[in-house]
């Protein structure tokens, strides 16, 4: 089986690395192109991956096409993959909001399609993934993508309907974290603490938080009870952030993503 990625940016760069630094793949039956060259002469260099110089060259070495171009890219690339399409070919697609009638439509309604949706994170081997996938793509493909994507990460079926939901708390979150790990280390940096040393303890903490709610099965705010002391110091935070809308802020984020999201697929 032979895996063909058509743009390779961040989130491609960061899988080619897993995959290639898994073991389990062998980077010579991993093909790459990228409308700047430069990109793909580099991770030819780096991994050993097979560089091409077109869509139609990718195409007729490999089984998997992967692509990993922005959603505003596809109309331009859509028509050129279905040119070159034939039998043996599953189609995988990272973009955000684009449901899998959408590539139907470009492409054909018996296409073998997988939609996964990884995150940021992939880049250490990190990424909270998910999948789904039309009815025509065989098990066998299945496992094979599902075993790539384990590669960065962990990777779960989800249905659809839930896919936008899933892009936003999975996909981008990531962002909305690191902003929060940023504004802990600025507000203890007012405090006199230096910077780097402030966002050290600021990601081990919230490494340390998620870790909690993964292994102690509380509910989170149990164990917010349990940091709230009596008449101690972290209640007088909490109630700050609900006086200050934490949580109705989080949510009108998340609503902000998945309408975006939702509106890419219309
Ligand atoms: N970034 C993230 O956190 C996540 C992104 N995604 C999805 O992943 C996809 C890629 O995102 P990301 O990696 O961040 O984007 P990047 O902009 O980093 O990468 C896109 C790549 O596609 C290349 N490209 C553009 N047009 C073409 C074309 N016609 N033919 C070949 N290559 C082309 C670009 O080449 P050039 O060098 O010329 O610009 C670029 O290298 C998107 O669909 C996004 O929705 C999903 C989950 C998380
Ligand atoms: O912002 C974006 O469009 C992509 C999708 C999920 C994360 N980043």
């Amino acid at each position: 089986m032979k895996y063909g990625f058509i743009g390779l940016g961040n989130m491609a760069t960061a899988i080619i690395k897993g995959m290639c630094n898994s073991g389990d793949f062998q980077s010579n039956f991993i093909y790459g192109y990228n409308r700047t060259k430069a990109k793909t002469t580099k991770l030819a260099t780096s991994y050993g991956i097979q560089a091409t110089d077109s869509i139609e060259e990718l195409m007729s070495h490999c089984d998997v096409i992967v692509l990993g171009v922005k959603p505003q890219m596809l109309p331009d690339v859509l028509p050129v993959v279905r040119t070159y399409l034939q039998e043996k070919h599953v189609i995988v697609s990272i973009a955000a909001g684009k449901n899998i009638t959408y590539f139907q439509g470009y492409l054909s309604e018996v296409t073998p399609i997988i939609r996964v949706m990884p995150n940021i994170n992939a880049l250490i081997g990190a990424s909270t993934s998910c999948y789904t996938a039309s009815e025509q793509v065989p098990n066998t493909q299945l496992q094979l993508v599902t075993t790539l994507f384990e590669t960065v990460g962990t990777i779960i079926e989800v249905p659809e309907h839930l896919f936008s939901i899933f892009a936003t708390i999975g996909g981008a979150s990531p962002a909305f974290t690191y902003m929060y790990i940023d504004a802990l280390a600025r507000a203890a940096v007012r405090e006199g603490m230096p910077k780097n040393m402030a966002l050290e303890i600021a990601a081990n903490a919230v490494l340390g938080s998620a870790k909690m709610i993964l292994q102690s099965q509380e509910h989170p705010w149990s164990l917010v009870d349990q940091v709230c002391s009596p008449g101690g110091t972290t209640i007088q935070g909490v109630s700050s952030l609900q006086s200050n809308h934490f949580e109705t802020t989080i949510h009108d984020a998340v609503a902000a993503v998945t309408d975006k999201d939702r509106s890419l697929s219309k």
